[in-house]
């Protein structure tokens, strides 16, 4: 395929995130001209506010809390304190610093080139589509919507009239919340909940209309996640949404639909995502985005539109990096090549408290809702030696494997680095290996590894 005239492109990318960037440097390899379109930042949600900040300010109060235990080891450590402006910064830099080498990649780069701006569709040709970006017209012969999601913001009456952080924001706040409320008992609410916990702030979650935090895991991994926060002094607020916040003074006062009150001096907005899908323009090619915003695709990220592909959080489904990651070779391999690679995959994911949550495949209520007849192994870690030996004996591991063949369906590892220790089994469910492979294989001792091994001896 040739490079095409200016403003032309064989295909234009929209939204630099965790598929579009490297997406844009394959197909360009391949010869396609291609233009992407950023209009924040590069890197998205993960580079900027999410993954990456996240980490690094979780790693940092992982630092305050060992040193608060350091009494624990023989250690004596005096006058833990912690200085919130230097947490903020040190996260904030490691995202600028992930940043600018995306950023470097585009200086001065012909193919693909960067285009600055918000983009959004203006029509059809007879082979491709215009679009506008930042008040420039441009024509493509394909495009690729990878525009992510934004908090979504509830319908809680008084919210508009005060201020409240979210995932997007919380890197500018350089002031450590006193008595901080987050609204929300999923993956942002409950990493969120621990790290300003340990920073120092009194905090409270609402978890929602559910009584129990991250509702999808099964009943045990949820009460174990809220009994590890509840001992570190989160406290939990379920069984009823928030309706209104007001602010009184120095204080905010959150209602919830049962009438009970939480107040605070904060408050954080984690009541999930939305998809960035509502300025596209998709109207004018008569693409019609699905429930929620997400634009339904194929197994291939292919639209109900020819030539326009969507990948990323838009997609729906699972919303994560490594699975727009995925979705770029998905995309890669339809667009290039033979479309071999599909959406169907081991999905894992990890819920970065401490310990961790690191999970694959299906929970043990969604093994058996499938008709499966399941064995359910579980091990816990106060029972396993290095665990013992480095103090991080919270959690259990719970693997649901097929009782008939052994294949592992799903896998719970809520252990220091669970997230890490999961990819053992990842990996035996990518091999559609039985758990016979792992109980028969030698593990190195003492390692935390030996209990993904026990788990299902
Ligand atoms: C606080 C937080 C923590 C997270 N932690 C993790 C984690 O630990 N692990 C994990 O796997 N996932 C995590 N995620 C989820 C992960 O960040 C997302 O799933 C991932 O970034 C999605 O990638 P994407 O390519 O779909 O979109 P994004 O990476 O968000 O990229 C979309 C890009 O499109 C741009 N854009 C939008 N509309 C337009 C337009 N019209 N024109 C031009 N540009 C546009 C946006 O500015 C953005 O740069 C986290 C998310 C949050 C919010
Ligand atoms: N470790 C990770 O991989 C990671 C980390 C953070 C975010 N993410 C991604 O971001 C997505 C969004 O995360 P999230 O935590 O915002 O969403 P979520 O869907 O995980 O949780 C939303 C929570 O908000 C609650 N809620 C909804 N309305 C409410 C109201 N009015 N009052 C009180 N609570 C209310 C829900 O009951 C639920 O507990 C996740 O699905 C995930 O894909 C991933």
């Amino acid at each position: 395929m040739a490079a095409s005239a200016d403003n032309y492109y064989d295909a234009l990318i929209v939204g630099g995130g965790q598929a579009g960037i490297p997406l844009a440097y394959t197909l360009a390899a391949e010869g396609w001209s291609v233009a992407l379109a950023e209009r924040e930042q590069l890197g998205g949600s993960c580079v900027n506010f999410g993954c990456t900040p996240t980490k690094a300010a979780i790693a940092s109060a992982k630092v305050a809390h060992t040193a608060r235990r350091a009494g624990e080891f023989g250690v004596r450590v005096s006058g833990v304190s912690v200085d919130f402006a230097a947490v903020i910064e040190r996260a904030a830099g490691i995202s600028a610093t992930s940043r600018e080498g995306l950023e470097s990649g585009f200086a001065g780069a012909d193919n693909p080139r960067l285009l600055r701006g918000h983009a959004r569709f203006t029509g059809k040709t007879d082979d491709g589509f215009t679009l506008d970006v930042g008040g420039t017209s441009v024509e493509a012969r394909q495009v690729v919507i990878d525009t992510g999601s934004r908090t979504n913001v509830p319908p809680v009456e008084g919210l508009g009239e005060v201020e409240y952080l979210t995932a997007e924001s919380w890197l500018s706040r350089t002031e450590l919340p006193e008595r901080l409320v987050i609204l929300g008992g999923g993956y942002i609410g409950l990493e969120m909940a621990q790290f300003y916990r340990r920073m120092g702030s009194e905090v409270t979650v609402v978890i929602g209309s559910g009584d129990r935090v991250l509702a999808r895991e099964d009943d045990e991994v949820s009460e174990a996640m809220r009994a590890i926060l509840e001992d570190e002094g989160v406290g939990f607020l379920g069984g009823s949404r928030a309706e209104r916040v007001e602010r009184s003074g120095g204080e905010l006062a959150v209602t919830l639909g049962d009438g009970r009150e939480v107040r605070g001096t904060d408050l954080f907005v984690a009541t999930g995502r939305s998809p960035n899908t509502d300025e596209l323009g998709l109207e004018k090619i008569g693409l019609e985005a699905g429930k929620g915003g997400y634009i339904p695709v194929d197994e291939r990220l292919r639209t109900e539109v020819e030539g326009v592909w969507a990948a990323g959080d838009v997609r729906g489904g699972p919303m994560f990096t490594h699975t727009a990651y995925d979705d770029f070779r998905v995309l890669a391999s339809a667009m290039t090549s033979d479309g071999s690679h599909t959406t169907d995959r081991v999905v894992p994911y990890a819920v970065y408290t401490d310990p961790e949550l690191g999970r694959a495949g299906m929970t043990e209520r969604e093994a058996r809702e499938a008709g499966r007849e399941v064995e359910v192994l579980r091990f816990e870690m106060k029972n396993d030696g290095k665990s013992f030996e480095i103090g991080e004996t919270k959690g259990f591991i719970k693997v649901i494997a097929d009782a008939r063949t052994e294949e592992i369906l799903g896998c719970a590892v809520l252990a220091s680095e669970g997230a890490e220790l999961v990819h053992i089994y990842i990996d035996l469910m990518n091999a559609g290996a039985p758990t016979s492979v792992l109980r028969d294989a030698v593990h190195i001792h003492p390692t935390r590894a030996e209990a993904i091994q026990s788990a299902v001896s």
